[in-house]
């Protein structure tokens, strides 16, 4: 039966697995033998049909290079001229998006789901793609059928076309359930991976002073989601694509190598263009354009949190300037990108009409010559169609792509802020080292970043249980002084040792969200102290008042740093510095804003409940120095340097 098959025909059953005697096609290749008097018969050995498949495949490899591989190279290594901003740690191009993409599949802990789910979603669209190859020699077959006016044979051929369609719903269904899943797993170990590294201890200080990523926020809970998902989407794509161009490639090879080398040479010379003129500039402009947005919503972000002050100092219309500047930026790049999309539409629209016309006019010939059954003039076309937009998904696609490779090099920008603000942590300079004394300073320079030293050649220490308040001019580096401490700073050098573990109370002290239990006791894990106990640190922290005004309930949940006064913030650092109770505290103004009385009852109740504890304290206030057993005052000479004086504190409460 097959032997009496046209050789092309003969030639795809071999590659689509379809030489059983009662499969579609073999069925197929009775009818035209039947009906078309001029249709030829060469006869073809079914061993042969594989090695005479092998130009397609050559073929197929180059075009594929050509239309996909070849553009992607241009983009990868276009490479801009060094500038400041090429300096930063934002990667760019494909190659950031593809080590994201790459660590997603292979580096993560996810990477064997990842594996399932991909397995899954290309089996399932080969299957999907499978039947719709034998649905479209069905619609040969009815076409051919139909234009002989052979009514039986037409809706024989038209029944099974309905059935290989619906046979292609469930696979269908599950490739788009397996492109969910893997979203979400993506996504959470892309997400996952990153809060790792930004919750790592110090390493958003880092993040915050040293780097050029503005806006982590924006990229972890935002930009990871949507990556994640256009990662999915792209890769469902070429899957499709690669399945498509091998089913139809030999579809169309086998009606005429001609329309075969046709279509790789248009599709190649598209991608080409494509990439070559709109490539660059869309990825540059998509980039451009993720950036100033984080900065444009930073910046009404930013008014909102501190909406107090600003209503206070009447900042609202120079704000509103400023926000308005950096959307009119922002602007001018959508319109940037409207144009080269526009153009990119363009061209696209004259590429895929210019292609309706190609298949048309090689095959006509052949069927009007007698050479092919008329349904082969449709088939061709379809094949041409699907063959030429599987080689073609890089222009098809060029907008997504480029929104991809603008996120994945936003996301490889942040990984590799994250691992410099995490090499940073961990190397502090001077590095504070754990000591058996309170605090330890031996030859301390602290310098600036340009350079120029604070103060040089600081030394004196603490024993366990005694105090320290440190008194200075502003600006002279006392706080510098708490940030080397506690390993905040990058520039000078000396010993620096204190025990642990250590507390240290900023004048602004940090508040979580959540219940007043957990801001009463953060860091520490809330549920493992008791309600007694956080309300009697309280009490002694001064917050009666507070813990009254709602109920002595410590479930309450408010916007905290809303709701409290400054002074009722410190006094809530002070209530975790009761309940910690640290070998040593460090407090920088960490009672500026209360009254005298209550900051002096903070100091009573700290001197009584945590005895044997050390701590250092920074203050304006001299009245703060007889709760310290030891002083030390900077002064500040003309240079701008200053010096400190460490010294017994004779005037101490006993
Ligand atoms: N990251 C930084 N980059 C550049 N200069 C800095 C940085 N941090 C601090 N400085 C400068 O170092 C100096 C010391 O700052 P520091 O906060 O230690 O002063 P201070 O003695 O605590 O002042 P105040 O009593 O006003 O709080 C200041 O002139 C400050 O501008």
């Amino acid at each position: 039966m097959l032997s009496s098959c046209p050789t092309g025909l003969r030639r795809l059953h071999g590659v689509m697995g379809l030489t059983g005697s009662r499969s579609i096609s073999s069925e197929s290749c009775k009818t035209p033998q039947r009906t078309l008097r001029h249709w030829p018969a060469r006869a073809v050995s079914p061993t042969t049909q594989l090695p005479a498949l092998l130009p397609a495949w050559g073929l197929l490899a180059v075009a594929a290079f050509m239309a996909m591989g070849l553009p992607v190279l241009v983009v990868a290594t276009k490479r801009r001229t060094p500038t400041m901003a090429s300096k930063s740690s934002e990667r760019e191009g494909l190659s950031s998006a593809w080590r994201i993409a790459s660590r997603l599949t292979f580096g993560s802990a996810r990477s064997r789901r990842s594996f399932i789910l991909i397995v899954l979603l290309f089996i399932s669209l080969a299957l999907a793609n499978t039947a719709a190859v034998a649905q479209s020699f069905a619609q040969r077959d009815y076409m051919t059928a139909l234009s002989q006016k052979q009514a039986a044979l037409f809706f024989n051929k038209l029944g099974l076309a309905m059935v290989l369609l619906a046979a292609t719903m469930p696979f269908r269904s599950l490739a788009e359930f397996a492109a969910g899943g893997l979203t979400i797993v993506w996504r959470d170990a892309l997400t996952d991976g990153l809060l790792r590294d930004y919750f790592r201890p110090k390493v958003v200080y880092w993040l915050r002073h040293e780097s050029n990523v503005p806006d982590p926020d924006m990229r972890i809970a935002v930009e990871a989601g949507h990556f994640a998902d256009m990662l999915v989407l792209m890769i469902r794509d070429v899957f499709e694509n690669v399945l498509k161009l091998s089913g139809f490639l030999g579809v169309m090879y086998s009606i005429s190598p001609l329309l075969c080398l046709v279509m790789a040479s248009y599709a190649a010379v598209g991608a080409l263009a494509t990439v070559k003129f709109f490539g660059a500039p869309l990825v540059r402009i998509d980039r451009s354009i993720k950036s100033q947005e984080a900065a444009f919503r930073k910046s009404i972000a930013r008014c909102l949190d501190r909406a107090e002050p600003l209503c206070l100092c009447g900042g609202e219309p120079s704000e509103s300037a400023e926000s308005r500047g950096r959307y009119l930026k922002l602007q001018q790049q959508q319109w940037a990108r409207t144009f080269w999309r526009t153009s990119l539409g363009t061209f696209r629209e004259f590429f895929s009409w210019a292609a309706y016309l190609l298949p048309v006019a090689i095959v006509s010939p052949l069927w009007l010559q007698d050479k092919v059954p008329f349904g082969t003039v449709p088939q061709a076309i379809m094949a041409f169609q699907v063959s030429l937009g599987a080689l073609t998904v890089v222009v098809r696609k060029f907008r997504s792509v480029s929104a991809l490779i603008a996120e994945g090099s936003r996301l490889e920008g942040l990984v590799q802020a994250l691992a410099a603000a995490s090499r940073r942590a961990q190397n502090p300079l001077p590095a504070p080292e754990i000591s058996k004394a309170a605090v330890e300073v031996d030859g301390l320079s602290l310098s600036l970043p340009d350079g120029s030293f604070l103060y040089r050649q600081l030394s004196f220490q603490l024993k366990p249980g005694e105090s320290l308040v440190v008194f200075g001019p502003s600006g002279a580096g006392k706080t510098t002084l708490i940030r080397a401490l506690a390993g905040l700073w990058a520039g000078g050098s000396g010993s620096l040792r204190h025990t642990r573990p250590v507390a240290f109370l900023p004048q602004d002290p940090y508040m979580p969200e959540g219940s007043l239990r957990r801001v009463l006791s953060f860091p520490l894990a809330e549920h493992t102290l008791r309600d007694e106990d956080i309300l009697a640190a309280a009490q002694c922290s001064c917050l009666g008042d507070v813990i009254a005004r709602h109920g002595e309930d410590l479930e309450v949940v408010a916007d905290w740093e809303a709701v409290l006064s400054r002074g009722e913030r410190q006094r809530c650092a002070f209530c975790r510095l009761l309940l910690l109770r640290p070998n040593l505290a460090i407090l920088d103004e960490a009672t500026s804003a209360l009254d005298e009385p209550t900051e002096e009852a903070l100091y009573q109740q700290l001197l009584s409940l945590c005895a044997g504890m050390s701590f250092v304290s920074i203050t304006h206030r001299p009245a703060l120095q007889r709760f310290h057993t030891h002083v030390l005052r900077f002064e500040v000479d003309e240079s701008g340097e200053a010096s400190g004086k460490f010294e017994v504190n004779t005037a101490a409460t006993p």
